[in-house]
């Protein structure tokens, strides 16, 4: 998951950049900052067929591969639901994806983001 360099960036792609950056204060203990392996999850790429990490989504938004905000919140979610799949619940990496996954989707709320919507319709 390398970093590309920055070129000129639309308004969605400013916005979710804004929002990934909030998402990922969320995750203090960056559980989710880079893709799971099969070294530190085994059996991993077996269980979780589409894996998403918050790197991988800077790297689309990078590549401007989200088209509006929805695409974005699916792969959110998809990162959470993952680690809820592959971790059993009384693991931290459970409750730290169930608390993310609230955590952020508050912060998606349309009231909350009324100002994303309007900058990039
Ligand atoms: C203990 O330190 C780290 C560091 C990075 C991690 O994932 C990028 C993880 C990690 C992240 C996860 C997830 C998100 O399922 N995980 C599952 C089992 C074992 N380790 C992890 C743990």
């Amino acid at each position: 998951c390398v970093l590309r360099q920055r070129q000129e960036r639309t308004p969605l792609q400013r916005a979710l950049e804004h929002l990934l950056k909030k998402l990922e204060q969320r995750d203090p203990q960056q559980f989710f900052a880079w893709p799971v392996t099969d070294n530190i999850a085994p059996g991993y790429s077996a269980i979780i067929t589409s894996p998403m990490d918050f790197c991988t989504m800077r790297q689309k938004i990078d590549d401007n591969q989200y088209n509006n905000l929805q695409d974005f919140v699916a792969d959110f979610k998809l990162m959470c639901t993952n680690a809820m799949q592959y971790n059993q619940s009384d693991t931290i990496y459970y409750k730290a994806s169930k608390k993310l996954l609230h955590a952020g989707l508050k912060l998606i709320q349309p009231d909350k983001i009324g100002w994303l919507i309007t900058l990039a319709p």
